[in-house]
């Protein structure tokens, strides 16, 4: 995830470089140097003035996760300004061989919320395309791990010697398997069938959906064959499976 995206990182302009001047010092980092230690007690904030820095978290299995990269212009170690235990919520070490930064205390950057509503609207709009981001990747995982969990029990029905083949979902079955409720599997298995995946799909009578067509505009005929009729708790699905297989892989790594 690189936030290094033109008018979408915090930059600041020179009234607050000029805040950050007065109350801080500067400081130079060599490459791979720690500017900020996650878990550490938080009692400056950052303005970096040139070279690029990597924001990264250590999970609970000590696993380095990349969250961002900034470079000159972007304030770094605000967060823990804020937070109540005022720990540092990742690690912020230098990219570049050299990273040059003005480091300010806490104090003085809150005062500067106060007074210069430039800085204050930087640090909110920061926050909020942050969080966007964030809500974009927290959802987009969550139907990742259904549609990998659905994708497993059909992955073991589909018939690989075939470019398209019928399987037959018995939900009752994929339900003692997964827990997944019946609208989070027809959810995933319309997924599938947005990525043009699942070319059709036959749901039984009592769920009351009937069949799809295929989108408007994509020639099937060549592919398609004729489904059964919808049985009682099976889906039927028409499965193309050369991309099947090919998305499988792409949510296994998600
Ligand atoms: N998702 C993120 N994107 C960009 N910067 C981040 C992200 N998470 C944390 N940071 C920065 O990394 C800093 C680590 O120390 P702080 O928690 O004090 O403040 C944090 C933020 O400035």
């Amino acid at each position: 995830m690189d936030r290094k995206k033109p008018g979408f990182s915090l930059k600041v302009n020179q009234e607050i470089t000029n805040l950050f001047k007065n109350y801080g010092k500067l400081k130079k980092f060599e490459k791979d140097d720690c500017v900020i230690r996650q878990g550490e007690y938080a009692n400056h904030v950052y303005i970096l003035l040139s070279g690029e820095a990597e924001v990264v978290r250590v999970d609970r299995f000590g696993n380095e996760n990349r969250l961002a990269v900034l470079g000159g212009g972007d304030i770094v170690g605000e967060m823990g300004a804020f937070l109540e235990n005022n720990k540092r919520s990742a690690t912020v070490k230098a990219k570049s061989l050299a990273l040059l930064a003005l480091e300010c205390p806490n104090q003085m950057f809150i005062r500067g919320l106060f007074s210069t509503s430039e800085l204050t609207y930087r640090v909110l709009k920061n926050y909020a395309e942050r969080l966007n981001e964030l809500n974009i990747s927290a959802s987009t995982h969550y139907q990742s791990r259904v549609m990998l969990v659905v994708g497993h029990y059909i992955e073991s029905r589909v018939d690989w010697s075939q470019k398209v083949c019928e399987v037959t979902v018995d939900i009752k079955e994929l339900f003692d398997r997964s827990s997944l409720e019946l609208w989070k599997i027809t959810e995933a298995i319309y997924n599938f069938k947005a990525l043009r995946i699942f070319n059709k799909i036959v749901f039984p009578a009592e769920i009351n959906i009937v069949e799809i067509n295929p989108e408007e505009g994509e020639n099937l005929t060549d592919k398609t064959h004729e489904l059964k009729e919808g049985e009682p708790n099976r889906i039927i699905i028409e499965v193309d499976t050369e991309r099947f297989r090919e998305q499988m892989k792409r949510l296994s790594y998600c």
